[in-house]
């Protein structure tokens, strides 16, 4: 493992994470917290004031921190990925073994592409990201992150948020998004103000907001998001990113999101663990998409998954059908109900029916961009989303 990663190989610690978190362990980081990537840093230093002020769901971390540490680690260096890793598997085919289509190209930098093309547009956006992430690396380095997230306003509830909006209105709590375009349907808003549009969602009775931060194809950014956070806006906002590497979270967390998006049909187990413990100790709520039965499987065998979020639309296709919710949930929704997973309904959301559809199979929240954000006023979309008014 340690020649691999001697040999600089850009894929490995780029994609897999919990891999290199591994050499860190082994090197005795451990004492001194988390470490990542391989210019990592000790995290000893105002570690603490990292997590979140309130949230109910951190109750664990705090309490029963070091034992649950030392479970998650334990897990982590030992994990199915790394032994078939250090048997000379590739990171894209151990992926691959969990039914994930997505591949890593991992180019150092553009154009140089290893001769690989990109089979559809979710992978052509995870290329692109890579790049974008290296980038941004070198640019602003993981201890400069840090310093910002020390400054950083504390995190919000957001699955607290959620709840609680869906105990008032007996709808589904809503999560509206602040989306500019989209690959799939180009430009939705011309006359586009994220902080007037999120002011208006909130004011029309959104439980969450989720903000774009994607540049190239959904035309958002990190700015929108910081800008949305400093409005003074109390709803909790999900960073919507494509996530892959850490960096991402620490950088999520600086810019104010509360929650980030990680998706299962990108991350590999491994990934996905790591990610969620490094989301709990900044104080952040993962939501956990999913897109397909085999997906939700090996989510819901993930320990310490709150909040699960099922894509209507299939990223690769474009194609939307909201029948996926139910398809997803029918077997499953016992299991989602015992261990108190949060469920929440993605795209393709646009009547009352649809909305009522989702809930009916057991969706506690939804999460909607284009029915409300093409329309001239989005306040008034909600309740037409909602078929009634659902800000009181
Ligand atoms: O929407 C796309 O075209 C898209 C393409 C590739 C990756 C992700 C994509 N969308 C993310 C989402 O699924 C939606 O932004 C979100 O669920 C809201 O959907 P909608 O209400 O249909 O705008």
């Amino acid at each position: 493992m340690e020649s691999l990663l001697a040999n600089g190989s850009a894929r490995v610690s780029i994609s897999f994470q919990s891999l290199t978190y591994r050499r860190e362990i082994l090197n005795g980081g451990l004492r001194f917290g988390p470490r990542y990537l391989s210019n990592s840093i000790p995290m000893s230093s105002g570690f603490s004031s990292l997590r979140c002020t309130y949230s109910p769901n951190n109750k664990e971390n705090i309490s029963a921190g070091s034992v649950t540490h030392a479970k998650e680690i334990d897990e982590l260096i030992h994990a199915e990925e790394v032994k078939q890793w250090e048997s000379g598997k590739s990171v894209n085919d151990i992926a691959a073994k969990q039914g994930i289509t997505i591949r890593r190209s991992c180019r150092p930098a553009p154009p140089a592409g290893g001769g690989m093309v990109p089979t559809n547009i979710l992978e052509q956006i995870i290329w692109d990201k890579e790049v974008e992430v290296i980038q941004s690396k070198q640019r602003m380095p993981v201890k400069t992150v840090e310093g910002l997230i020390k400054d950083a306003a504390p995190t919000r509830d957001f699955i607290g948020a959620l709840k609680q909006s869906y105990l008032r209105t007996g709808v589904p709590a809503l999560i509206a998004e602040v989306k500019k375009a989209s690959p799939s349907r180009g430009i939705l808003r011309e006359n586009f103000d994220p902080v007037e549009i999120a002011r208006t969602y909130e004011k029309n009775g959104a439980a969450c907001l989720s903000i774009l931060t994607d540049e190239k194809y959904f035309k958002g950014s990190f700015e929108n998001l910081e800008k949305v956070r400093k409005a003074g806006i109390k709803c909790p906002l999900l960073c919507k990113e494509f996530i892959i590497d850490l960096w991402q979270i620490y950088y999520a967390r600086a810019k104010g999101a509360d929650a980030v998006l990680l998706i299962a049909g990108v991350l590999p187990d491994i990934d996905i663990k790591y990610m969620l413990k490094t989301c709990r100790e900044l104080g952040l709520t993962a939501l956990i998409e999913v897109h397909n039965e085999r997906e939700m499987d090996r989510v819901l065998r993930i320990n310490g998954v709150q909040l699960i979020g099922i894509n209507n639309r299939n990223l690769e296709t474009f194609e939307v059908d909201i029948s996926n919710t139910r398809k997803l949930l029918e077997s499953r929704i016992q299991m989602i109900q015992e261990k108190d997973i949060t469920v929440v309904g993605e795209s393709g959301l646009f009547t009352p029916d649809d909305v009522k559809f989702v809930h009916d199979s057991g969706v506690r929240a939804v999460l909607v961009g284009e029915s409300l954000i093409k329309q001239e006023d989005p306040g008034l979309a909600i309740r037409g989303l909602f078929g009634k008014d659902i800000s009181n």
